[in-house]
């Protein structure tokens, strides 16, 4: 049975009160009228109490458990939630002392899988590692999620998918150090409620890669890494999680890395892949300190990769689009710039332009559509949309297919200290140079 189907987020908290009846009440006090049937809560609240009285639902483990069935309840089951890390207060009984979670169970009253249902939250409750999970001191969103994701494991599907996760991972272990891995690599956006490795890699550095930045689970990794997972082959986004971890000093051209990860949202891991930084990058600069040209903050690569991402996959208004983003000292790069029309961030105050602004995405999608350059200073402030890149001629050395705009991104990277990222608008290839060497970092379109 699918448990997790009978909570919600919006219905785990954490108590206000210590005292065991008054905790009932705020459990209570979050059933919408709707589902109750017309019962009211006094009525629920004070049963309940009573019952607990009689009969104590404290499981040990630091867990309550108290239940009770109602004839007109609009659903099968209710579960609520509540946290109380003090403990909490019955007539002086020592055990409640010991309370962390009250799981406030409602069910209707002709519902056949009661029993089965309390024996199954039993066994969630029992489990050691879940519950180390759910005792540990972490916000209320992080602890929502955990809850979340030890119901996520109440139906056969997900029970295989956990149990085939756990071979990946201690196989995934066994890799890493048998063939001298300095780092894992976990792409988190295979899974929908986080990953929990407290039990894998002991020693390793673990990197989370993962298009949202969340809270959740963040106690298990060492540094995160965040780039959009639009990339249609799982290389594309590692690809870029490499470039922006070394631009991060997070990774080097010394590390080799076991990267695991799944299909997006899947929650199953299907690949174990070791990738050896600097033979992969092998034509390119990787020295942390090269990788970045001065004054250019890790930050705004990250969030330029993000943006030219998009627009390599998903175009604009349904047609593919090229672009191409030169990101630098604006007055280093002037000397090679000319502006093929007005610049349309003149007059803006910068930070009223930059990109790390979350609503400046749009307006530079919608500026790709201009031809010519973005050109971004190191903090991220947009200086021009429209620039024709023109530089001394050097000796062309790009493979062939390529044309004038992945010529000027090679050419301006020569010229000066920069980072020219293209988006090509007949193949969605995202390409990046530097010091006249070319990195792919997506694949063209299929
Ligand atoms: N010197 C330049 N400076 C800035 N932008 C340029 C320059 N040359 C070309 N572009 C931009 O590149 C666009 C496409 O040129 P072209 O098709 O020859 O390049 P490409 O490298 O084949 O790129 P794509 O793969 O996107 O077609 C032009 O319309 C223009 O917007």
């Amino acid at each position: 049975m699918h448990l997790e189907s009978f909570l919600a987020k919006s219905r785990i908290i954490d108590l206000k009160s210590a005292d065991f009846e008054e905790a009932l009440g705020e459990l209570i006090g979050m059933i919408p009228d709707s589902l109750l049937g017309g019962v009211s809560r006094h009525e629920i609240q004070k049963d309940l109490a009573e019952r607990e009285n009689s009969m104590s639902t404290y499981l040990g483990n630091c867990v309550c458990l108290p239940h009770i069935k109602l004839e007109n309840l609009s659903r099968k089951y209710v579960f609520l939630v509540g946290r109380c890390s003090q403990g909490l207060r019955l007539n002086g009984k020592e055990q409640y002392s010991n309370a962390r979670l009250v799981f406030l169970i409602l069910a209707r009253a002709d519902e056949p899988s009661y029993l089965k249902v309390l024996s199954s939250l039993a066994g969630i409750f029992s489990d050691d590692e879940t519950m180390a999970r759910l005792l540990a001191p972490v916000a209320i969103r992080q602890f929502q999620d955990r809850m979340l994701e030890a119901f996520a494991g109440t139906d056969g599907v997900r029970d295989k998918a956990r149990r085939l996760n756990k071979v990946f991972l201690s196989q995934a272990e066994k890799i890493a150090k048998d063939s001298g891995c300095t780092a894992i690599v976990v792409l988190g956006d295979t899974f929908t409620n986080g990953i929990r490795l407290a039990n894998y890699f002991k020693g390793m550095r673990i990197v989370l890669v993962s298009e949202r930045r969340t809270d959740a689970d963040l106690d298990d990794f060492d540094e995160i890494v965040s780039v959009h997972s639009y990339s249609r082959i799982r290389m594309g986004q590692l690809k870029s999680a490499i470039l922006v971890g070394i631009t991060k000093g997070i990774l080097s051209e010394t590390d080799k890395v076991c990267c695991i990860g799944g299909i997006r949202g899947s929650d199953v891991i299907d690949s174990i892949m070791v990738f050896n930084v600097g033979a992969e990058f092998s034509q390119f600069y990787l020295k942390n300190t090269e990788a970045l040209p001065a004054g250019v903050k890790a930050d705004v690569v990250e969030r330029v990769i993000d943006i030219a991402t998009e627009l390599a996959v998903e175009g604009r208004e349904g047609k593919p689009v090229g672009s191409l983003f030169v990101v630098g000292d604006a007055e280093k790069l002037r000397p090679y710039l000319k502006q093929l029309v007005l610049n349309p961030f003149f007059g803006y105050k910068p930070e009223e332009r930059n990109v790390l602004s979350p609503f400046m995405d749009e307006t530079v999608k919608e500026f790709s559509l201009i031809d010519g350059a973005f050109v971004i200073d190191g903090s991220g402030t947009l200086e021009a949309a429209g620039a024709l890149i023109h530089t001394p001629d050097f000796n062309l050395k790009l493979p062939g297919g390529l044309g004038a705009r992945h010529a000027a991104a090679y050419s301006i990277s020569l010229a000066a200290d920069c980072l020219a990222f293209v988006v090509s608008s007949s193949t969605g290839q995202l390409s990046l140079f530097r010091k006249g060497q070319m990195l792919v970092l997506s694949e063209p379109r299929a």
